[in-house]
């Protein structure tokens, strides 16, 4: 069925073109002109770079609302010192890193008990004398940002009333949430103030400013720091570039970096931080950041080991749905997620289920980056138990508890290909949990069974056929 790949690509561009003008719309609001580069031409269909930036920056914002704790790793971190023949230093508890007080006490009022993998090593980088500089690379979650936060305050002098430490985040949303962990490590050390360098925070000319950490975005804190000086870059210690992937997809946020990054002084701390590492990335981390020590921890690869695989044969969406419903029947289900192609159907098979008296969550692309994340909160709180929604959005999200995912359309690329990353992503499981799930994939055409078998030649694992009107047959699945 070739309209397949086409509903996707039409309903990625949609979904993308509606999340970004809803940020946009935003974002553009008393912006500084630097910094409106980015602008989307409605309705020219392709997507630009902006695009894909602004895609990653919502993903990227999206898991940081809806996470709760660190993610664990069971992979070793990979250390690259500048000095090979200085010790490497790691710690295992916050005590050893010599805190101030109230910083630790800070540290301890987050709930955080001990350093997380990256943090064991990247703090003492960090914390050195004199101050090293520092690349490094670790998956969201992984504790990158509480890392950085602790540097910059451990480093400021509250008795200089300039700014000290300088961090920029690829967006407005980005760098609101960075302040918040700034605000909350610090809330015991009252004397650090922290200013946001963001659009509509006007300040007065001439001022200068007398806050210790400056949080923005590239624009708005090259502005401050050339054009209005509200900042001396000459005195800054400690410059942070955080979620360095996200930064580079535009081209203005990468030249303002570094021209952030050239005003200041050469004993300046240069410290970058990325969930991702491919050659670009590094390669502008290198431009920033001179004479590094770099720090990597590989992602938890997910497998399909440990689930289970079955296929449907439906002939359409109505049939698709009764198959559903038969499962919903036959075996107990904590909390399912289902993916559709479209929003349409999303929406659709959503109203459907809710009229057979489900409590259904429905995730899809009108929706704003807090109004998504409020829903994958209810539903991880356990308030829905089906979770519908289109791969758009759910893109990048783990919602570990999910023990049944149900792919009401499977998942094709642009070019009507099976996409084998994105139905690894859906349904796997990082080994370490290791506990079992169920993937029920429905097939409506000769299309989707080619695409079904591609699957399952591309992971060598047997994907076997249920017959969803056999009661039997269903409920030997769930044992
Ligand atoms: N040592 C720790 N112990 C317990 N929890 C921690 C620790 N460090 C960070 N966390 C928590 O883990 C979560 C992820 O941490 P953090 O935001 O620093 O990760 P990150 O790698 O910066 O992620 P992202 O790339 O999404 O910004 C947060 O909720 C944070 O409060």
């Amino acid at each position: 069925m070739a309209t397949d790949s086409w509903a996707l690509a039409v309903d990625e561009q949609e979904a993308a073109a509606e999340s970004i003008s809803n940020l946009q719309l935003n974002e553009n609001e008393g912006k500084p002109k630097s910094e409106e580069n980015g602008a989307k031409r409605e309705g020219d269909g392709d997507k630009t770079e902006d695009d894909d930036k602004e895609d990653k920056a919502a993903q990227s914002l999206l898991n940081k609302l809806i996470r709760s704790n660190l993610v664990n790793t069971t992979n070793q971190v990979e250390v690259l010192q500048r000095d090979p023949n200085s010790p490497l230093y790691s710690v295992k508890s916050f005590e050893e890193l010599r805190l101030k007080p109230q910083l630790l006490q800070g540290v301890y009022a987050m709930g955080f008990n001990r350093p997380s993998k990256i943090q064991e090593n990247a703090l003492p980088m960090m914390l050195a004398e004199p101050p090293q500089n520092l690349i490094a690379q670790s998956q969201s979650g992984t504790g990158k940002t509480a890392a950085f936060v602790l540097a910059m305050l451990s480093h400021v002098d509250p008795s200089n009333k300039w700014p000290q430490c300088l961090c920029v985040s690829p967006t407005y949303e980005l760098a609101l949430q960075t302040g918040k962990v700034i605000e909350q490590m610090g809330q015991f050390y009252p004397e650090v103030k922290l200013m946001y360098a963001i659009r509509g925070n006007k300040l007065e000319k001439g001022l200068k400013l007398q806050e210790q950490i400056v949080i923005g975005t590239p624009g708005t804190v090259l502005d401050w720091c050339q054009k209005l000086k509200f900042i001396d870059p000459k005195k800054i210690k400690v410059f942070v570039l955080d979620e360095a992937d996200v930064m580079i997809a535009t081209q203005g946020h990468l030249d303002q970096s570094l021209r952030i990054q050239r005003m200041l002084p050469k004993s300046c701390q240069m410290l970058l931080f990325s969930a991702t590492f491919e050659e670009s990335v590094w390669n502008f981390a290198k431009r920033i950041v001179p004479d590094p020590n770099v720090i990597k921890l590989k992602r938890e690869e997910e497998t399909l080991d440990t689930i289970k695989q079955y296929y449907v044969v439906c002939n359409c969406k109505e049939e698709k749905f009764q198959a559903l419903c038969n499962i919903y029947g036959a075996i107990t289900i904590a909390q399912a997620m289902v993916f559709c192609h479209t929003r349409k159907t999303a929406g659709w098979l959503a109203g459907e289920l809710s009229k057979e008296g489900h409590q259904v969550a429905l995730l899809s692309g009108e929706m704003q980056v807090e109004q998504r994340a409020a829903v994958i909160d209810r539903f991880r709180n356990g308030k829905e138990k089906v979770l519908v929604t289109t791969n758009v959005c759910a893109r990048g999200i783990d919602v570990e508890q999910v023990s049944v995912v149900i792919n009401f359309d499977l998942p094709v690329d642009k070019d009507g290909n099976p996409d084998n990353e994105t139905y690894l992503h859906r349904i796997g499981r990082t080994g370490r949990f290791g506990k079992r799930g169920l993937a029920i994939n429905m097939v409506d055409s000769k299309f989707s069974m080619n695409i079904l078998n591609r699957i399952q030649d591309h992971f060598d694992k047997k994907i076997e056929r249920l017959d969803t009107d056999d009661l039997d047959e269903i409920e030997k699945i769930a044992n």
